[in-house]
């Protein structure tokens, strides 16, 4: 499996290389590149199902980098939000620029033709105030943190971009990501805009190609994981860290979530020279990764933007109560049979019910789409794009996409299991996830619980009371009481 989806990326890589011939591998990864690849990825393939009734959410949760990347693959657009992003400059007397447009920036005409060939029409939040500060004289160091999706990624290849200068024939930049997958999603975006850039070129440092001794290269951009940099600036010197101007590193929280990646990442950035523009993104900023982040860039300017807060306002809950898991089942049905239901979402605790449920599902007649945590991250990419097309009309899953998807035209959500974390206590912030909407998706939406043990009717009461909002309980077998929810 592993194999034919390295096999896919490179001929997809290549194809991309080759429409682009600008920008190129300059080598094919080698056979044993394979293996290499395996190692790398790991986190971004799904682990085989454990034995038993045991839940999925861990593994499928810790799994950050599988995460990222999903979250990439199926995004459409810029995620906006509402709100302001929150500035601390190195120097707080300098006057603090932002942008509304990108004609403000100066731009090489060329990197602003490949902007607008992507369809920028001005910066998104997070840009506004960060491309000035990474496009400033002297340069200036940053540490950004916003959620996925907001435009972190385009600002930092803008900036690489801008930075470079082509008619210098050795590397100029590195970036470094967590896996190789990660990395060549960030190689696309230097391929798109840099297309009006033809001299630039990239090239990827990862496990697997393998460039002859003693060569140097010539390639202005260098982006890949920590360990190959690493191996490219110190045992083979394929790279000069001394003429290094930008140091990226991206997805910093995912990044010290695998062992070994912050060491790598700190011994290629003391290699660099004291003038080298630092810069630092990360979607999340617990302790661990603010600790990272200071360990990499010095004397940094700070952008946070926080992640608009998810609401139970517009949400009509409830929960039914059942014996088992059939009867769970004959609840949904009977629900199925009482309202109409554009599209569904539903949750279960482990990949063996989601497995029978949807099963089920189908043999009633319904078109129903399985996401498990077995499978690759394209695959779980290509279920969630089909679902949002309206091929199908139901959604099994365990945790693995419920934050992934934009669940904003989903109007029903059941949770056939309630959330609950390790040691079987409420996982409040799961249930949010799943069946909460931004500020921006006020739409209604219907939640439906399933309660079938006194245990699962304690987690929900523990529920409602964290939110302190009322769940009303369904009799599923009163046709005219179904009704009355879709109203
Ligand atoms: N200024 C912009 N205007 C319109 N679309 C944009 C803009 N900047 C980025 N985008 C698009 O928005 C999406 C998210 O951007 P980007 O990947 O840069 O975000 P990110 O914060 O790096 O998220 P992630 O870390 O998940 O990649 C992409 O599809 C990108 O092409």
């Amino acid at each position: 499996m592993a194999t034919d989806s390295w096999a896919q990326a490179v001929d997809e890589q290549e194809a991309a290389a080759e429409s682009i011939s600008h920008l190129q591998i300059i080598e094919k990864p080698e056979e044993n590149g394979t293996a290499a690849y395996k190692t790398d990825s790991s986190s971004a393939t799904a682990k085989p199902e454990a034995e038993g009734e045991k839940s999925t959410d861990d593994d499928d949760k810790d799994d950050k980098a599988a995460q990222s990347l999903l979250n990439k693959l199926i995004r459409n657009n810029l995620v906006n939000t509402t709100n302001q992003v929150e500035v601390l400059q190195k120097d707080p007397n300098s006057p603090l620029y932002s942008v509304k447009s990108f004609e403000e920036l100066r731009l090489k005409p060329q990197l602003l033709q490949g902007v607008y060939a992507m369809g920028f029409n001005r910066p998104s939040k997070i840009q506004e105030t960060a491309l000035p500060m990474m496009l400033a004289e002297p340069p200036q160091n940053l540490i950004a943190q916003s959620q996925s999706g907001t435009g972190k990624t385009a600002a930092f290849v803008l900036a690489m971009l801008s930075h470079v200068d082509p008619n210098n024939k050795y590397p100029q930049c590195l970036c470094v990501s967590p896996t190789y997958e990660l990395a060549l999603q960030t190689g696309k975006v230097i391929e798109q805009m840099g297309k009006y850039y033809p001299e630039v070129k990239l090239v990827y440092a990862i496990r697997g190609n393998k460039l002859q001794r003693g060569m140097k290269l010539q390639e202005q951009i260098v982006i890949g994981t920590p360990g190959t940099m690493l191996d490219w600036c110190s045992k083979f010197k394929f790279i000069d860290p001394k003429k290094i101007r930008v140091f990226v590193l991206d997805e910093a929280d995912v990044m010290i979530a695998t062992q070994g990646h912050q060491d790598q990442s700190i011994r290629i950035q003391r290699m660099l020279p004291k003038s080298c523009q630092m810069l630092l993104f990360s979607a999340t900023f617990e302790e661990s990764v603010w600790n990272f982040a200071q360990r990499i860039v010095p004397d940094p300017n700070i952008i946070k933007l926080k992640r608009e807060e998810e609401t139970l306002d517009t949400i009509k809950q409830y929960y039914v109560l059942c014996n088992c898991k059939e009867e769970k089942f004959q609840a949904l049905c009977n629900i199925y049979g009482a309202i109409t239901i554009a599209q569904a979402m539903i949750f279960c605790h482990t990949r063996k019910t989601a497995g029978w449920l949807a099963g089920e599902l189908s043999r009633e007649g319904h078109q129903v789409a399985l996401l498990s945590g077995e499978m690759q991250v394209e695959q779980r990419a290509a279920v969630i794009e089909r679902f949002r097309d309206g091929k199908e009309k139901v959604l099994v899953t365990t945790n693995v996409c419920a934050r992934g998807i934009d669940v904003e035209q989903v109007s029903v959500v059941i949770n056939f299991d309630l959330p609950v974390d390790k040691d079987g206590n409420p996982d409040n912030e799961t249930y949010l996830h799943r069946i909460g909407r931004t500020g921006r998706f006020g739409k209604r939406g219907l939640a439906i619980n399933m309660v079938d043990s006194k245990m699962s009717m304690n987690i929900l009461n523990r529920i409602q009371e964290h939110f302190n909002k009322k769940i009303e309980k369904l009799d599923t077998d009163d046709l005219d009481e179904i009704e009355k929810i879709a109203s």
